[in-house]
Order: C-alpha cells, then sequence, then structure tokens
C-alpha cells in the first residue's frame, strides 16, 4: 500500500472563481477535475481548455477523473492539457490497455476507473499496466451522494490483487469520502482518497483536508 494521499475534487467549489478554490488547498496531494460529457453521467462539468487554464494556477497537480464516452480517442487531451495523471471509465473504454500505453507514453499517470457494478476480476491481468485503479463508492455523475457501502469488498478485493501480484497501483476511492467513511476506505486498502463536498463544505478547507489525512492514517495503524 502506498502513502496516504488527500485529493480534493473541485466539483462542489465555486466554478466562478476556480482559481482561487485550488488556491485553498495548498496541503492537498491533487486536485481531482471531474469531467463529465452529458452522455456517460447526466451531467455535464468542462473540458480540456478549462483544465489546461486550472493547471496553469494550481498549486498541485492535476488527476482528471474522465466520466465520458469515447475515452479511447479523448482521453489524451487531457494528459496534453497537462495534467499528471488521467483516469478513464473501463465501460467508456474500447481498447484500455492500448489507451492506458498511450496516457503513460505522453507522460501522465494512467489510470483506470470502475463503477459501482463493474467487477474488478476481468481486470486483474490488466493492473500491471496501470498506475492507478480508481473504484467508484458512488454512483458518478453528481457530488455530495452517499457513500455507498457495498463497494468496500471490492477495495479489498482489489488490494488482495495488487499485493498478489507485488504491485505498486495506487488504489483510489473516489465518492462520498469524508471523516465519517474514510477510515473504512483505508482499512480496506485505498490509499489515495477524493473528497469533495467534505472538503469544500468546510470552513477551511485545507484542515480539513489534513484532518482526513489524519483519519485515513489512524485507521492504518
Ligand atoms: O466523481 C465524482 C462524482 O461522479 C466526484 O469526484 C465525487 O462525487 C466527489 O464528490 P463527493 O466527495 O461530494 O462525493
Ligand atoms: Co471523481
Amino acid at each position: 500500500m502506498g502513502h496516504i494521499q488527500i485529493t480534493p475534487s473541485i466539483l462542489n467549489s465555486d466554478f466562478a472563481r476556480l482559481g482561487e478554490e485550488v488556491a485553498r488547498i495548498p496541503g492537498a496531494d491533487w486536485v481531482h477535475v471531474d469531467v463529465m460529457d452529458n452522455h456517460f453521467v447526466p451531467n455535464l462539468t468542462f473540458g480540456p481548455a478549462m483544465v489546461e487554464a486550472l493547471a496553469r494556477v494550481s498549486p498541485v497537480p492535476l488527476d482528471a477523473h474522465l466520466m465520458i464516452e469515447d475515452a479511447d480517442r479523448n482521453a489524451p487531451a487531457y494528459v496534453e492539457a497537462g495534467c499528471g495523471s488521467v483516469t478513464f471509465h473501463v465501460e467508456a473504454a474500447k481498447a484500455p490497455v492500448r489507451l492506458a500505453r498511450e496516457i503513460r507514453a505522453a507522460g501522465a499517470r494512467a489510470s483506470m476507473a470502475l463503477k459501482p457494478a463493474t467487477p474488478i476480476e476481468p481486470y486483474e491481468d490488466l493492473l500491471s499496466e496501470l498506475d492507478m485503479v480508481l473504484i467508484m463508492t458512488v454512483e458518478p455523475g453528481f457530488g455530495g451522494q452517499r457513500f455507498l457501502d457495498l463497494c468496500l469488498p471490492k477495495i479489498r478485493r482489489a488490494r488482495a490483487m495488487m499485493d498478489k501480484h507485488g504491485l505498486e497501483t495506487w488504489l483510489q476511492v473516489d465518492g462520498g469520502v469524508s471523516l465519517e467513511t474514510i477510515e473504512r476506505c483505508a482499512e480496506a486498502g485505498a490509499d489515495v482518497f477524493v473528497a469533495g463536498s467534505a472538503v469544500y463544505s468546510a470552513q477551511d478547507p485545507d484542515a480539513m483536508v489534513a484532518a482526513l489525512r489524519e483519519r485515513a492514517a489512524a485507521a492504518r495503524s
């Protein structure tokens, strides 16, 4: 398991002041940008031009979570836009191995996401091609949803698979992660934690990042 990383999602931040919003979380490891196309999910956010502008001002690297169809064709633009990590959904990729290799060759970390009903088992042999696996703990599309405990066994199975193959692949959780739920995720084997509403509804977002980090670390010891 890698060191604990906290990745605030800007989905529930103030879109009119995004530069200032990312400046409020200098203690984060990454900024999580939720790209939605209104097809893969029933919501629409932003595209590569806006992500590129945000990458120029962000104090920490960008972690793009692409909830878009035709990931094979659309994902490379987010590496070009300056993201340090690019996550595509396996449900939206026709050739996930080729896409992961393309993302890595272009200079970013390659990551693959699974919706709550998508099993990890068919992808065991792909894990070595990935820098990170994202296990969704809500149905993708919106921030502020309730954490789905039913995803915890999949986090455990994914971590066991990575250990079995001696892989250093990061394991990210996204959706409903808060001071209340982060311990369960850490105990199950996650090491990268996305938190959107928990961070941006806090009075002091950077203090919330520190509190989440501390709680995840406590769950491990
Ligand atoms: O991918 C996402 C939604 O599809 C978001 O990253 C996620 O929901 C973060 O927000 P919150 O912590 O409020 O659930
Ligand atoms: Co996300």
